[in-house]
């Protein structure tokens, strides 16, 4: 029997359930699901992650007091940290359905394949809609070498019952440096290998570098200008790890951290005639496909902008506008703040500093180290150092870099004034709490 609906949307991530959301009161909707509920960021992704960190920051923040009035160095219970993270993450997957079902939409548990498209075949079931949503996110890279069958993933990381004691990540990106630095402060020798020199391609390199220092001073071994080439499992459940460039190591785990790809294997979009690049799907403007019918959203499809929870957000609360006839403009982004939360954070938005420094009559640029700045000296935050951006014409406010503890705060109040295109007497026209991040606001833009 074919149940028909008016969309089906292929994933209930934070893309595909922001979709549906959006258009239930609007449409009959159908979402499929063929793994947790919820997808990737609340189950094995940004939220677990914050867990963990959270409270290996609060033990470095304890370090950073150590001559400041606090004695002693807590450790790390790592089975605690686990149970703690799963009193969040065990409800997700239920608590993410239940609100499904509390909302009326209907919803369906397995592997979606598209028949035509109109058509979702899920096991013996079809189902047809006047659209269809691809929101099927992305999932860990796997680097082809000689035993790739013992590298393990973010996702076991997150989910690893015991610190294992000697870890290695393949990659320097933004799962290598955030999952390292856990491990690292949790008490594990951590080992990163990556194939060239650059750690967070995308944040200013005389930023990485100084994150990379102050994350080799905390005890993380970083293998640059390295190829891993083999990985071997031992009798005794090491593994054991060959490099282009020195002796193997002995591990107790390898993890890949080389970059996501777009989950689209088994969905059919070759018989469909609908494109696929090595980013993910082909989308317009409009996030349409190369077939009218099927849009896609989120982790799953080839774009510029960066592949994040609030960008997937985003796009699917479009589509759904898009569906519903309430815009037929083309999707538009804001700026998009993003932070490596690495104790400290590193945080950009807007116009980066490589732009702003290849255009100077465009562009002033103000570096200031603000270790020193009441706010940070109150943390013990030495290397505390930020980045303004500015056009020289209106003096607005175009981007920001911070290497700080709660670089997030202070990067998402620079970009509520980017977004607001503010001048900089209206920006400040106001009353902050103080002492706080956002009162220093006014001194980074004058
Ligand atoms: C370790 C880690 C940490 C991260 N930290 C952050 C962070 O701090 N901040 C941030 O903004 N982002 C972070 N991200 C990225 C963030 O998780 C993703 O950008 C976000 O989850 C993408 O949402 P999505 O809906 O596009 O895809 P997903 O969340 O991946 O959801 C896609 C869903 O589709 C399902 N699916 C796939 N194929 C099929 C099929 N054929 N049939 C049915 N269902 C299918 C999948 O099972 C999945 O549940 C992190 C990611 C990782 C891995
Ligand atoms: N805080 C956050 O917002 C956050 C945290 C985690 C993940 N994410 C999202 O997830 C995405 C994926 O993160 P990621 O760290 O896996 O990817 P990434 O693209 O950030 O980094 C991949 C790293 O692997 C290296 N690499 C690529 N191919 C390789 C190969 N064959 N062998 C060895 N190294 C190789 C790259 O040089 C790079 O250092 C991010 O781009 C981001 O969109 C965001």
């Amino acid at each position: 029997m074919t149940t028909t609906y008016d969309t089906i949307i292929i994933g209930a991530g934070p893309g595909g359930l922001a979709t549906a959301y959006g258009l239930v009161a609007a449409q009959h909707i159908l979402v499929i699901e063929g793994n947790l509920w919820g997808g990737t960021c609340p189950n094995f992704g940004c939220d677990p992650k914050k867990m963990l960190y959270g409270v290996v920051e609060a033990k470095r923040q304890t370090q950073r007091y150590a001559q400041s009035g606090l004695t002693g160095t807590p450790q790390v219970d790592w089975a605690a940290l686990m149970k703690f993270k799963e009193s969040y993450t065990a409800k997700v997957p239920k608590g993410t359905e239940s609100g499904l079902t509390s909302a009326g939409i209907d919803h369906v548990h397995g592997q979606a394949r598209l028949v035509d498209g109109h058509t979702v075949q899920v096991d013996a079931q079809q189902f047809t809609a006047d659209h269809i949503v691809i929101a099927t996110g992305a999932r860990p890279t796997i680097p082809d070498i000689p035993g790739k069958e013992h590298f393990l993933t973010s996702t076991d990381f997150l989910a690893l019952p015991q610190l294992l004691r000697r870890i290695g990540f393949v990659g320097a990106g933004y799962v290598a440096i955030e999952l390292a630095n856990i491990a690292v402060e949790a008490g594990a020798e951590v080992h990163v290998f990556q194939h060239n020199d650059r750690l967070l391609r995308g944040f200013p390199q005389s930023y990485t570098e100084t994150l990379r220092d102050l994350l080799a001073e905390k005890g993380i071994h970083f293998h640059l200008n390295t190829q891993v080439q083999r990985l071997q499992a031992t009798a005794d459940g090491t593994i054991t790890v060959e490099t282009d460039t020195a002796a193997p190591l002995t591990l107790d785990a390898m993890f890949t951290a080389a970059g996501r790809r777009a989950n689209l294997d088994n969905l059919g979009l070759d018989q469909l005639g609908i494109d696929v690049t090595a980013g993910g799907v082909v989308v317009d403007d409009h996030l349409r496909t190369t077939v009218p019918s099927v849009l896609a959203i989120g982790d799953a499809i080839a774009k510029s902008h960066p592949k994040l929870t609030p960008v997937s957000g985003l796009e699917g609360r479009y589509v759904a506008e898009l569906l519903k006839g309430t815009t037929t403009a083309p999707i538009s982004y804001p700026v998009i703040p993003h932070t490596v939360f690495a104790g400290p954070e590193l945080a950009q938005v807007g116009v980066t500093l490589q732009q702003a420094q290849e255009t100077p009559e465009g562009y002033l640029v103000r570096q200031q180290k603000v270790g020193q700045w009441y706010t940070y000296h109150r943390l013990k935050d030495d290397s505390a150092q930020v980045t303004t951006i500015q056009d020289r014409v209106t003096g607005q406010l175009v981007g920001a870099v911070v290497l700080a503890v709660n670089a997030e705060e202070l990067v998402n109040d620079l970009t509520e004034v980017i977004t607001n295109h503010k001048r900089p007497e209206e920006a400040f026209n106001w009353v902050p709490i103080y002492p706080s991040v956002a009162s220093d606001l006014g001194y980074f833009y004058h």
